[in-house]
This record gives structure tokens, C-alpha cells and sequence, in this order.
């Protein structure tokens, strides 16, 4: 057996690397100590980061007995944001149950219901987009991920409830999304409501607003359930599991919030930067087009989801900066061989997606953003995983991967864009994930043919 090897830094050298430069952090280490080696994030978290694809198998092959996830860091202020009923928090059978009702209306076959909401609301947010004036790419995507969910998942179109929830919740996540407005979640001691002006009671009144908010539109829904409604809260509200049970205005609320969390930044910042990549290289941009005009006028949604180049841009955008660069830890609950190692039960074994994607082996010049690697050959899951896998795989991802390729079409469809300048654009952390500098920023240079794009439809 091989003994495992880590860098000896002080654990809170290590936490600082992490949080500040966890690029530089995972390259340097997989460079002194190979693709398995022990970390010390402060006192409290050992994390095994893995990024050998046989190793991944394993662990993601064993079952929720063997192996359980916990997610890790954040388990701290995770249940005051999601609440204790949230997927996120949930193992063993729990967790088997919440899948199994969460799951069906993200199957990809459902995902024609939301193609032409998507299309339609791109199309309404970049005719808003000025010529000339340079905009935030992160921020701009963040709206039409934003309105994705609350018509999609939320099933809230325009209208009063609609503008309120996405009012209060845009105030409640910037304060999540900011290190000093957000340290009342992780230092239980400055947990003090000394009123409205005070960060924590400012908190604890955002989230006051967006609960009063949703358990009201969950109250009406269930009063006058309308059974062709197709968003997902109608269809979560009439799921049920196994012993014929349903879920409950509380659970119903930790779920909707929770696929908010993991579904509106993360798909907002693939999105951001495959629009980087593809303003960056015009070898690129020149081929989508070309792919895209072979569809002709007025394209449909599962035509534009098909197209094997834009898929190999997103695949290729989610490799080389993975929007979480590690997935769940997998905790064995007894002690378990993997490969040349043994693990104690109880260590945290951490899926390092980041590294994986970067394996020269298996992507040779990993930093060169190339999508035709994604058509010369398939990769295995335990070799490509921007979502994670086994039993924690993404929920979401055939949304998520819907909402890029439409998003990206219906862009390139309706408006020309380019890079204001050439100032390098740098992965940064952005709470759990890798987010392209706030200095991404596009410039209108003009607008295409407008009605190239699916006629709008609404779901509901
Ligand atoms: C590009 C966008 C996205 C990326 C890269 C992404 C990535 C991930 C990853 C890496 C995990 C952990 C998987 C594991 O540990 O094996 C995860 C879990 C999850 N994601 Fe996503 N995600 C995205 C979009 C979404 C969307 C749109 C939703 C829903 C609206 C969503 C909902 C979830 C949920 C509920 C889980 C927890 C699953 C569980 O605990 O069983 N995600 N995602």
C-alpha cells in the first residue's frame, strides 16, 4: 500500500491557498505529490482531492452505504440558506427518496417544455443590450439564468409575485455572494439581530421576505392545482414517493430554494465564459455560426440542442474551468481500498473535477480551450464530470446544458459581440465556484436579423 502524501503547510496556510488561489492550490500539489494527495483546509476539513479517473469509479460506483457524501465546508451555513429539508443536506435512504422526486421533471425528455422559454427569454434580455456601451458578461447572464428559474422551475411568469421574488431574492444573494455581508453565516458569534441595518438581521429579514413570498405562492398553487401546468413546482407539488407521500410546504420550499442556489450562478457563470471563449477565438465563433445557419430560419430548440460543434463548446467550456472545481466528498463508512491506498472510514474523499479535466493524458495541452477534442473521442464519465457523478450526480444538468446551447444560439442569432479590450480574463473564486474576473465585459457591435430565433411560447 501506498502511503498517502500532502503538503506540510500549517492547515491554515493551506485554507488560505484554497480560498484564494485554489487554481494554483490543486496544480502545485498535483504536481509535488501525483493525482491523490491529503490536504489540510484549516483545523476542521482533510480532504482527499482525486483526480485519477480509476479511483473516481470506484467511488463513484459504490453505494450510498459504502460510501456517503457530505459537503464538507459548507455544511455550516448551507442548512440557515437551503434549510434542513434540502437534497443538499440528506443521505442514505433520505436522500434516495428526495432523488427520486426531485428527478423526473429534470429528465432530459422534459426538457422541451422549457426550450422555447429560454430562447424567448435571451431574446427579451439582450434586446435590452446597447450598441457600444460595454456591459458585464456575469452580471447580464445572471439575469437570464435568474428568469429561467422562476419561470422554469418557479413557474412564476411576469407579473407582481414574479418581480417581487426576484427582487428580494437578487438582495438576499448578494449577500451570500459577498465574503464580509456573508461572514455572519460562518462566525456563529456575530449571529446577532440588532435590526434591519445590522448584517445578520438584514439577513434574517431578506430571508423572512423571500419565504413570505414563496410559502404564499405555494398556498395558492396547491389551492387551485392546475394540472397542465408544466414548471417544475407544479410537478414537484404532485409527485410522490414510494409510500404514496408528498411533500410538504416546508420541504417544497428547501427544494425551490436550493435548485435556485445550485442552478442559477453556476449555469450564469458557464455561460459567461463560454460567451469569453467564444468572442476570444473567431476560429470558433465562424464555426458555430456556420453550424448554426445550417439550420436554417427559425431553428427549433431540440435541432439547436443536437448540433455537435456547440456541444463540443460547452463540453470544452466545462473542462477547462469546471464551474465547481470539486464535487461532494464521499465519505466510506468502513475503512476502503482504492487503487494502491487505504482509506480509514471517515475520510473525506473529494472528486477533483478541476484536475481530472486537466490531465495531459487525457487532454493533451489541457489549457488550450479546443473543442474539437469533445468529437475526435468520447470520454468516460470518471474522465470528464463537470456534474459530478453516481447517486450525487447533478440534478440539473440536462437543464443546465438546454440553457447553454440555447442561450449561446440565440445570441450569436441576434446580435453581433466582441471584447472591448485584450486584458487577460482570470479564473477567480466565487464562493464554491471558478468564475471568469469581474473585467469580462462584451460590447454590442450590432444586432443580426431578429426573428431568426424560435417563435416565444410560455410554459404553464
Ligand atoms: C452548468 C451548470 C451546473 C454545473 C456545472 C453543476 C454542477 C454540479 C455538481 C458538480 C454537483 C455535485 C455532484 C456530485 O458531487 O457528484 C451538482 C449537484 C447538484 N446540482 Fe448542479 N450544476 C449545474 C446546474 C444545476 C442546475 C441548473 C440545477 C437545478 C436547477 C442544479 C441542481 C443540483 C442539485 C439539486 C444538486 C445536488 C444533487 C444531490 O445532492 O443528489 N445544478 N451540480
Amino acid at each position: 500500500m501506498n502511503i498517502l502524501e500532502g503538503p506540510k503547510t500549517p492547515p491554515i496556510v493551506q485554507l488560505i491557498q484554497w480560498i484564494a488561489d485554489p487554481i494554483g492550490f490543486m496544480e502545485s500539489n498535483a504536481k509535488l505529490y501525483g493525482d491523490i494527495f491529503q490536504t489540510q483546509l484549516g483545523s476542521k476539513f482533510s480532504l482527499v482531492l482525486i483526480g485519477d479517473p480509476k479511483a473516481l469509479q470506484e467511488i463513484f460506483r459504490a453505494n450510498a452505504k459504502q460510501c456517503d457524501a457530505d459537503v464538507g465546508i459548507a455544511n455550516e451555513s448551507l442548512p440557515i440558506v437551503v434549510g434542513k429539508n434540502s437534497i443538499l443536506l440528506t443521505n442514505s435512504q433520505r436522500h434516495k427518496r428526495k432523488r427520486k422526486l426531485l428527478m423526473p421533471p429534470f429528465h432530459g425528455s422534459r426538457m422541451v417544455a422549457y426550450g422555447e422559454l429560454i430562447c424567448h427569454i435571451t431574446q427579451q434580455i439582450v434586446s435590452q443590450w446597447q450598441i457600444g456601451q460595454p456591459f458585464s458578461v456575469r452580471s447580464s447572464t445572471q439575469v437570464i439564468t435568474m428568469r429561467v428559474i422562476l419561470q422554469a422551475v418557479f413557474g412564476l411568469y411576469e407579473g407582481l409575485r414574479s418581480w417581487q421574488l426576484q427582487q428580494a431574492l437578487e438582495e438576499w444573494l448578494n449577500i451570500t455572494a459577498s465574503p464580509i455581508k456573508s461572514s455572519p453565516l460562518y462566525l456563529r458569534f456575530l449571529q446577532q439581530d440588532w435590526g434591519a441595518w445590522s448584517p445578520w438581521g438584514h439577513f434574517l429579514r431578506c430571508r423572512q421576505r423571500v419565504d413570505d413570498l414563496l410559502y404564499t405562492e405555494i398556498r395558492e398553487r396547491r389551492e387551485n392545482l392546475d394540472p397542465t401546468r408544466t414548471d417544475i413546482l407544479t410537478l414537484l407539488m404532485s409527485a410522490e414517493d414510494e409510500n404514496g407521500e408528498r411533500m410538504t410546504d416546508e420541504e417544497l420550499r428547501d427544494e425551490l430554494i436550493t435548485l435556485l442556489l445550485a442552478g442559477h450562478e453556476s449555469t450564469a457563470t458557464s455561460l459567461a465564459w463560454a460567451l469569453y471563449w467564444i468572442h476570444k477565438l473567431p476560429d470558433v465563433k465562424k464555426k458555430l455560426r456556420t453550424e448554426l445557419s445550417s439550420l436554417g430560419d427559425r431553428p427549433n430548440p431540440e435541432a439547436i440542442f443536437r448540433l455537435p460543434y456547440l456541444t463540443a463548446v460547452c463540453q470544452e467550456t466545462l473542462r477547462i474551468y469546471p464551474v465547481t472545481p470539486i464535487a461532494y466528498s464521499r465519505v466510506p463508512t468502513s475503512s476502503m481500498e482504492i487503487g494502491d491506498y487505504q482509506f480509514d472510514a471517515g475520510t473525506m474523499l473529494t472528486p477533483c473535477i478541476y484536475l481530472t479535466h486537466h490531465r495531459e493524458d487525457l487532454y493533451p495541452n489541457p489549457k488550450k480551450f479546443r473543442p474539437e477534442r469533445f468529437l475526435e473521442r468520447q470520454y468516460s464519465p470518471y474522465e470528464y464530470l463537470p456534474f459530478g457523478g453516481g447517486n450525487r450526480r447533478c440534478i440539473g444538468m440536462a437543464l443546465a446544458q438546454y440553457e447553454m446551447k440555447l442561450a449561446i444560439s440565440t445570441i450569436l442569432q441576434n446580435l453581433e459581440l466582441a471584447l472591448p479590450d485584450d486584458r487577460p480574463v482570470r479564473p477567480v473564486r466565487r464562493g464554491l465556484t471558478i468564475a471568469p474576473s469581474d473585467n469580462l465585459r462584451l460590447v454590442v457591435t450590432g444586432r443580426r436579423t431578429p426573428n431568426k430565433t424560435p417563435a416565444a411560447a410560455t410554459v404553464g
